[in-house]
């Protein structure tokens, strides 16, 4: 839009005889003084004022303050004309057009190398407004550049200038050969999208409420093979990140900005690179069962998936933190049941679409404003067995799983709840010790002190032996004993 609009203006102003280039660049200064200060002021200042995070208030500023720092820090980074380059495309969305072959992000901005032969850009003949930094004026304030009113930004005054500097530009590099790496390096930079308030979250409520809601099974779109093998990472374009808040056994997870909409989100990739196409496949199965649940209030929410630079990308519902962080406290039997309910509703729900989890357990089970989801889908399989078998944490798998018996994969599921129930309750994670956890397998569960006769007599049903004794998720769910917990 913003490029079609420069275009139908550069047509206009062709016409106007007569200004050169410099009484028009006073007229653009004097145009432009203050309302790209106030435009770009506002914008710094909504984002301070953004409650980033579904936290209450006094978390939200601090996340806030947290994402400035994490910005400021950003931008003090490099020189100052790159910065200013960099701010100005980056605020308007104003990728550079004119984009060198085997352009390399990640190189080319260090001055020292300017000596070794480039590559140049392609000379244009019939010469378009173009955004990009002017070779001279970008030299001349490289060592003064203030945002507020150094660097000007295109309008309708600018696009003779554009013109004439363009054709200079074209000749001189005609003539000498030469383009400054320096230069090419800056042009080839394809700028992502500022970090912005997202206008439609207006406060902490609706931030609580998920925008996408029922929609996200829609949108969640499966990208199999977006690979950056171009240099481009569409993880960094995309995505501002934060910090990182996981890792499991193969993946890291990070909290990120979505920088187009302006949300918070989490990416999970994986630490492996994933070079064969079955390495690759084995890995899609996550994406894949998320993509097939859609949306449940009790299941990590999923967005996206790409593949970049081997390795797999997935952009997930950001949630608090997981239930492992509980499992070293004393929770009350309340909480239990709470938990315990929710969980059971989300495999109740899983299991009907025809798909089993199998990696239940205390750090596979996240809290968003104190609503557990169940994640990780990275062992779902299919109940029918029409796909592999990958169990997951021994600790809670029962006896017939190691046996490998797949027939009641549904009730696997149930006696790993029943398990998470019981390391909840006991305040301390599982030990790995044998003599433990077979006993647990076995089904003999110790007395658990000051909780209900009721609870006690539920968990042992959940992790009974065998596997056809042991409730549907929709019974545990539908138990009398959540009757406490209900209205
Ligand atoms: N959507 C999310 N929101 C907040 N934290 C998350 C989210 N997804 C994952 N995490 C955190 O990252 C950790 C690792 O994520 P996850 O369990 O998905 O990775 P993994 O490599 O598949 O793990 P595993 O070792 O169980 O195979 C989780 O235990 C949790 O603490
Ligand atoms: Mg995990």
């Amino acid at each position: 839009m913003f490029d079609k609009k420069g275009r139908r203006t550069l047509l206009a102003k062709r016409k106007a005889p007569g200004a050169t280039i410099e009484t028009r660049r006073a007229k653009k200064s004097r145009e432009m003084e203050g309302t790209l200060e106030r435009h770009s002021a506002l914008q710094f200042d909504q984002l301070s004022k953004f409650p980033f995070d579904n936290r209450p208030p006094s978390n939200a500023a601090d996340s806030s303050s947290e994402l400035r720092n994490e910005l400021d820090s950003a931008d003090g980074d490099g020189d100052c004309g790159e910065k200013g380059f960099i701010l100005s495309q980056d605020f308007f969305c104003t990728p550079d057009y004119i984009t060198p072959d085997n352009q390399n992000l990640m190189s080319g901005l260090d001055s020292s190398k300017d000596q070794s032969p480039c590559p140049r850009s392609p000379v244009k003949l019939n010469t378009v407004k173009s955004k990009r930094c002017r070779q001279d004026s970008f030299t001349e304030k490289t060592s003064n550049f203030t945002w507020s009113s150094k660097h000007r930004v295109d309008n309708d005054d600018t696009d003779t200038d554009e013109i004439m500097v363009d054709k200079i530009q074209a000749n001189q590099t005609e003539r000498s050969g030469y383009v400054s790496q320096t230069a090419v390096a800056l042009r080839s930079r394809v700028m992502p999208p500022p970090c912005l308030k997202n206008p439609y979250v207006m406060n902490d409520s609706d931030t609580a409420t998920d925008p996408f809601g029922y929609q996200r099974s829609k949108c969640a779109s499966f990208l199999p093979a977006s690979f950056g093998g171009d240099g481009l990472s569409r993880y960094l374009t995309d995505f501002h990140e934060i910090q990182q808040i996981g890792a499991g056994n193969f993946s890291r997870v990070f909290k990120v900005l979505k920088r187009i909409d302006g949300c918070l989100y989490a990416v999970k990739y994986s630490t492996r690179k994933l070079y064969l196409d079955s390495e690759r496949r084995k890995a899609m199965m996550e994406v894949q069962a998320l993509a097939a649940l859609g949306f449940h209030e009790n299941v990590v929410g999923y967005y996206n998936s790409w593949f970049e630079n081997e390795q797999l990308y997935i952009q997930l519902e950001l949630c608090d933190h997981s239930l492992s962080k509980k499992s070293s406290l004393k929770i009350s039997e309340r909480e239990i049941l709470v938990i315990m309910h929710q969980i059971a509703k989300a495999l109740q729900f899983v299991h009907e679409k025809g798909i089993a989890h199998l990696d239940v357990k205390p750090d596979n089970i996240y809290i968003k404003n104190g609503v557990c989801k169940l994640g990780d889908f990275g062992c779902a399989t299919r109940l029918d067995q029409s796909l592999p078998v990958e169990e997951g944490d021994a600790r809670y798998m029962p006896q017939e799983i190691l046996n490998e018996n797949y027939e009641h994969l549904d009730k696997v599921d149930i006696f790993s709840l029943g398990v998470t129930v019981y390391e909840l309750i006991r305040g301390s994670p599982l030990a790995e010790s044998r003599n433990q956890s077979l006993n647990i397998k076995e089904g003999k569960l110790p007395l658990l002190p000051g909780h209900s006769l009721q609870l006690q007599q539920l968990l042992k049903t959940m992790m009974d032996r065998d596997p056809t004794r042991r409730p549907s998720a929709r019974e545990v769910m539908e138990h009398p004993m959540f009757d406490r917990i209900r209205g």
